[in-house]
Parts: structure tokens; C-alpha cells; sequence
């Protein structure tokens, strides 16, 4: 299961790294498996890893590290958003698009059609505890589309804000540009694949 080249498997770039990705189970907006994440493993470019890991190791005298829920993403899964959105399946609105509807979702920036993702150099994730992993209260679920996960969102508590300005500040220190609509959503500045869509499932 070779990778193009420039790319890496997370866990053997950063084999502290905590990982849980949301799109190979139920627990997502979709509330099954996306297409192209069957078996999935996290990858991304190799600039993108080398990044991450010294985000990882600037966290670790704090007892802090990363919580990985989503990296490279296959071209295949962002069809199977899309197809998805035109679709009458409503089952996880409630927990995850309350007040945004399935269209709206992308106009509105919360899924793009093509993502940074399949370019392998954007991730999400959040804070955790560098021991047990347990991620740090961001006030939103991940993944959570709505205005309540904007990162300057106000209706959220002095502790909350505090742990999504940590996370925004570690990733721009470390060369990640966040995303106005998403607290977890990090791009890579200088990423090598640009204008590359890639659609390889990453096992
Ligand atoms: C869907 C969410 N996890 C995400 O990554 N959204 C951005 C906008 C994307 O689809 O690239
Ligand atoms: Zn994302």
C-alpha cells in the first residue's frame, strides 16, 4: 500500500499523535462511513506531518498534544458529501446542522466541494490531554456545522474561547492558516500540491 510520493502515514511521522478518524465510522454528520475511508489510515504530506509534530512537541511540557479526527480526505469522499447534500437524509441534522440547511452547507463554507483536504496538507483536530486523550472543551463538537463553531464565537464560555485561541495560535506558529467557519480546520501555508485533488484511499 505504497503512497505517492510526498506523502506519510501520521502515526509513524508522529507516533505520540492521537487519532480518531471521524469519517470511517457512524459518528459523523453523515452518520455512516464515507465512501474512501474503508479501512482508512490518517495521511498527509510529508510537509504538512513535519509541521504537525513540532505543533505536537511545542504542546508536550504543557501535558497537552493533538487530537486527529480528519487529514487527507480522497476526492471520492467529498462526491459522497455532495451527494449526500442533495439527498432527504436528515438522521444526524439534529447533533450536527441544526440550523443550516444541507445547500447552505456549502454556500456557507462549512463543506467545500473541493476541499483542501484531498490536496493532503489540511487537518482537523482539536487539544487533548497528552496521557489519556481526552480532548479539551473547544464548545462544540467537532464537526459541529453552525455558527457556534466559528472561532471567535462569543456565546461560549472564558474557558472554552481560551482552548480554541491555544489551538489556532499552536497551528499558526507552527505554518497552519485556520478557517473562519471551523475551529478544527487547519491548511498548511506553503502546502506542495496546491492545485492538486487527489483521490488515492489512503490504507
Ligand atoms: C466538513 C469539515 N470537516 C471540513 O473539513 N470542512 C471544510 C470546509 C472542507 O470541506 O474542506
Ligand atoms: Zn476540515
Amino acid at each position: 500500500n505504497a503512497l505517492p510520493a510526498g506523502f506519510t502515514y501520521l502515526e509513524v511521522a508522529i507516533p505520540e499523535i492521537k487519532i480518531n478518524l471521524m469519517y470511517t465510522g457512524s459518528d459523523n454528520f453523515l452518520g455512516r462511513p464515507v465512501n474512501g475511508y474503508e479501512d482508512a489510515r490518517a495521511v498527509l504530506t510529508k510537509s504538512a506531518a513535519q509541521a504537525l509534530k513540532q505543533a505536537q512537541d511545542s504542546l508536550k511540557p504543557f501535558g497537552l498534544g493533538l487530537l486527529v479526527y480528519d487529514a487527507y480526505r480522497p476526492q471520492r469522499a467529498v462526491d459522497d458529501f455532495i451527494a449526500w447534500s442533495r439527498t432527504d437524509d436528515n438522521k444526524m441534522r439534529e447533533n450536527y446542522y441544526p440550523d443550516v440547511s444541507k445547500p447552505d452547507l456549502f454556500k456557507e463554507g462549512y463543506i467545500a466541494a473541493k476541499s483542501g483536504h484531498s490536496r493532503g496538507s489540511t487537518v482537523d483536530l482539536t487539544l487533548c490531554d497528552l496521557n489519556t486523550g481526552t480532548p479539551l472543551d473547544m464548545g462544540t463538537r467537532i464537526d459541529f456545522l453552525g455558527k457556534e463553531s466559528w472561532p471567535d464565537y462569543a456565546g461560549i464560555t472564558a474557558q472554552q474561547r481560551a482552548n480554541r485561541l491555544l489551538l489556532r495560535r499552536i497551528m499558526m506558529e507552527h505554518g497552519f492558516m485556520p478557517l473562519q467557519q471551523e475551529w478544527w480546520h487547519f491548511t498548511l501555508e506553503n502546502e506542495p500540491f496546491p492545485e492538486t485533488y487527489f483521490d488515492f484511499v489512503a490504507r
